[in-house]
């Protein structure tokens, strides 16, 4: 069989077994998401020509000017969701609160809540660098039939039952996992299809790839300049490569097929990191773990975290898991 020819909606058929709920679920969430990412590839692809550069006029929740890629961004897929009768709730960087779904039918039975970024590297629009969206998939824990509550979107990383992102670059891909590996899909603009490019995406163990913003390295903890240096340092198969895209989807995503480690720390200027849990590091760092990374806030295991807040930010450490470990013996050895 060449998998170069094998639809996303094929393979979502094909592995159901694996989902450990039932398969026409999952096919709806990833169809809702595969829409919208469509319908956001054809506006990001011709930016230039239609007015929606630059900024919203509007400020989101973050303290961050919107821009106005991410409000369009964010309405599409919120529409694509709820249109497809398959969440009872959303959660949003661009939304200050979660969203209860109503829907056509009784929505409150339906069983997922999505988490989402809606574009991210929004700091990148403007200037044709590759951008992203990043989901995270829960299964709600209160009770069918009643609107959805704040608990079920502040559930722990290791409770999602799928996560991915899409990458809006050279070419558009949907990468996801819903618990039995990763797998990366490549959009034929041509057809409007998406088809399996990557199967079972894997970090290399090691790589020779470092990803932070060193613009920062003065707010830095100890731990966090070391491992810099220790980066630089021209010993065995050092120095590594500096490269940082400042969308951390495009930067994952590299890592991921080259080897590397991506990292935003906290500092003294962002003593959480600037990362959120809920839409940015829990799916990013189920994704790592499926395709055999880590993923830590330096310290402890990001999808072990207990979330309190809807936007709250931790540091994070992931990528190729000898990387990661190397950079996390700097944080212990200069815990503060
Ligand atoms: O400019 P900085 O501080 O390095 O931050 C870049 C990081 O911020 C982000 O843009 C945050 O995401 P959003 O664009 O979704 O707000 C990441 O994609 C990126 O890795
Ligand atoms: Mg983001
Ligand atoms: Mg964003």
């Amino acid at each position: 069989m060449d998998t170069k020819h094998t639809t996303l909606g094929e393979f979502i058929i094909d592995n159901q077994k694996h989902f450990k709920y039932s398969s026409g679920e999952l096919s709806r969430l990833i169809n809702s998401i595969r829409l919208a990412a469509k319908i956001v590839n054809h506006e990001v692809n011709k930016a230039g020509l239609v007015d929606i550069l630059g900024a919203a006029g509007e400020t989101n929740i973050q303290g961050e000017d919107q821009q106005k890629l991410d409000v369009y961004a964010n309405e599409v897929f919120k529409s694509a969701l709820i249109n497809r009768e398959i969440v009872c709730g959303i959660a949003s960087e661009e939304e200050e609160d979660f969203i209860t779904v109503q829907g056509k039918y009784n929505a409150h039975d339906n069983k997922y809540v999505v988490l989402i970024d809606p574009l991210d590297g929004s700091s990148n629009i403007d200037v044709n660098v590759s951008v992203g969206t990043i989901f995270s998939i829960y299964r709600r824990t209160t009770p069918l039939g009643m609107p959805v509550k704040k608990e079920d979107f502040l559930q722990k990383g290791k409770e999602q039952v799928a996560a991915g992102y899409i990458v809006y670059g050279t070419s558009t891909m949907l990468v996801y996992t819903a618990g039995y590996g990763v797998n990366g899909f490549t959009l034929n603009p041509a057809i409007g299809s998406f088809y399996l490019s990557h199967p079972d995406m894997k970090f290399p163990e090691t790589g020779n790839i470092f990803s932070i913003n060193e613009g920062n390295y003065a707010q830095f903890s100890q731990g966090v300049k070391d491992y810099i240096k220790y980066c630089q340092a021209e010993e065995d198969d050092r120095p590594y490569t500096f490269r940082y895209i400042g969308s951390m989807v495009s930067d994952f995503h590299r890592n991921m097929i080259k080897g590397g480690i991506y990292i935003y720390p906290a500092s003294t200027k962002a003593p959480k990191g600037k990362l959120r849990l809920l839409y940015e590091c829990n799916p990013i760092a189920f994704l790592t773990e499926q395709a055999g990374g880590k993923a830590t806030d330096g310290f402890n295991r990001i999808m072990d975290i207990q979330p309190t807040e809807l936007h709250e930010r931790v540091p994070i450490f992931c990528g190729s898991t000898k990387m990661v470990e190397k950079a996390e013996l700097f944080m212990k050895l200069n815990k503060e």
